[in-house]
């Protein structure tokens, strides 16, 4: 059999294709960014007829870079943005509408209505989820009442529903699933049964018919077409998780933080569900195919890297992410500036719909390099505020940080983090740990790999960084960030 494992990672900012080896080395790597569409306030939408366009391109890239045919590809696996809602005709494959992502605000006043129909505490208990417009069913309810035919279509069965993960597999083998991580963020699915939650279907007026069938996180689900012809498809699981797997986070207590377009802290908790009392979310690890499922507790941040991509595109105060650690290094503290990156409501542990963004404490000593920094220390403190609910609710105190994603790679924000955590921060030898986590998740369902314990025994530690601010002035710092997310709420109405 052939030792070499693909992984599509269907990222928020882009898709990637990476060919790995039996060590878990990257043999090669295509990657392309696709548009973020922002046509009101609020709004993100993306073009999924475009990022399946791009993972095509990135397979075919990527094969050529390796020079590799897709035979020589024992399996592949999947990862994808999660949440983020589509509609397709099931015959033609086309999308009836731009996907709404999972950062997008607009069903804020669905949140309003369902709150007031009450039922929070149920919709909690069942999924692990509040009612937030982060999850799938407010912007599945969204797109069934606002396109026009869309509900009665969707009863005809004419209609199919998908995350990102569904969308690439239907596209890919012509069968219509998605993995139970996937699932778990739609708040359609039960927690305990894995399966979709008649009264939640029900709550929501969603047609069963547009549902895929959930299957396990890494099993062959069907031989792929066009660019991976015959290569079987073993995995599919949502980013987040697959960086879990990738971080070998595999025992109670282990924890990883992936800093992306959002920052997204997982603890795995064993194999029974762990509610929050400090908003965080409860949801599903992984389930790696007959074997127990595994869950989490996940601290969600929306607007991490985002943030950078911000200062790029609509500030234009950098020509490239990575420039952002050169302007930032260049003063040499926030010079009291802080930026809580609100732009979609504050998600964990705040989840306040109403707050948006804001930079706080300018004065005409403030410089265009002060706001990036303080752009790169707004993804530290909410992180520094999801391990704080974390510690809390798990009762684990974490003795170092496993982080990765690709803002990951700013030094200078991992010195903070560790700074402002009071404790190690380690990367792994490989930052492309959701991808790699996928590529596990694949192997392990063809045999490339045998168990867990043998993908934990090659993870490698890459670069640490450590606590070096004194106490009092990283005190300092936390309270003035809280200050500012206070100021943050209430804005949107
Ligand atoms: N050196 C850097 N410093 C800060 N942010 C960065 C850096 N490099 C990349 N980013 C940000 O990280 C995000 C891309 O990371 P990635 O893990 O690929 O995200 P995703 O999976 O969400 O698409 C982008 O938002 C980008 O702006
Ligand atoms: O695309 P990422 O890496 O920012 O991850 C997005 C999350 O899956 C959203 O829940």
């Amino acid at each position: 059999m052939s030792g070499y494992v693909g992984a599509i990672d269907q990222g928020t900012t882009s898709t990637r294709f990476i060919i790995f080896d039996r060590r878990g080395e990257i043999v090669a790597l295509d990657q392309r960014e696709h548009a973020q569409i922002c046509p009101q306030p609020g709004w993100v939408e993306h073009d999924a007829a475009e990022i399946w366009r791009n993972a095509q391109a990135t397979i075919e890239g990527a094969l050529a870079k390796a020079r590799l045919a897709p035979s020589d590809l024992s399996c592949v696996g999947l990862t994808n943005q999660r949440e983020t809602t589509l509609l397709w005709d099931r015959r033609s494959g086309a999308p009836l509408a731009n996907a709404i992502v999972w950062m997008d605000a607009r069903t804020e006043a669905l949140v309003a209505r369902y709150s007031a129909e009450g039922g929070k505490d149920r919709l909690r208990a069942k999924t692990g989820l509040p009612l937030s417009t982060y999850f799938s069913s407010l912007k599945l309810v969204w797109l069934l009442e606002a396109l026009p035919g869309a509900r009665e279509r969707a009863e005809a069965g004419e209609i199919l529903f998908g995350t990102m993960d569904s969308w690439i597999a239907f596209n890919l083998t012509g069968l219509h699933f998605t993995d139970a991580t996937n699932a778990a963020r739609t708040q359609l699915m039960n927690l305990e049964t894995l399966q979709w939650d008649e009264e939640l279907l029900r709550l929501f007026a969603i047609p069963r018919a547009l549902l895929p069938e959930i299957r396990s996180s890494s099993e062959i689900y069907g031989a792929c077409r066009g660019a991976l012809a015959g290569v079987p498809l073993a995995a599919a699981l949502g980013d987040q998780h697959a960086a879990l797997i990738g971080e070998a986070c595999f025992a109670p207590g282990d924890a990883k933080n992936t800093y992306g377009t959002g920052c997204f802290l997982l603890m795995n908790v064993g194999e029974t569900p762990r509610a929050s009392t400090k908003g965080l979310l409860s949801t599903l690890a992984y389930k790696l195919g007959e074997a127990k499922p595994v869950y989490a507790l996940e601290g969600s941040v929306a607007i991490a890297g985002a943030l950078t991509q911000w200062l790029r595109d609509n500030l234009g105060i950098i020509s490239s992410s990575r420039d952002i650690e050169t302007l930032a290094r260049s003063v040499p503290d926030n010079g009291d500036v802080y930026f809580v990156p609100a732009f979609s409501g504050l998600y964990a542990p705040y989840w306040r719909a109403d707050a948006r963004g804001l930079i706080a404490g300018l004065t005409r000593f403030s410089t265009k390099a002060h706001i990036a920094r303080a752009a790169l220390e707004a993804a530290a403190f909410q992180t520094f505020d999801i391990l704080e609910a974390m510690e809390a609710d798990s009762g684990v105190a974490l003795a170092e940080l496993r982080v990765d994603g690709g803002m990951s790679a700013n030094a200078l924000l991992m010195q903070f983090q560790a700074d402002m955590l009071g404790a190690p921060v380690v990367r792994p030898h490989c930052i492309e740990t959701t991808a790699l986590g996928a590529a596990y998740a694949a192997g392990l369902a063809t045999g490339v790999w045998k168990d867990t314990e043998e993908v934990a025994a090659m993870w490698r530690a890459g670069p640490r960084w450590r606590p070096l601010m004194p106490r009092e002035e990283r005190d300092r710092r936390l309270a003035k960030w809280r200050k500012a997310v206070a100021r943050s709420f209430d804005w949107s109405e």
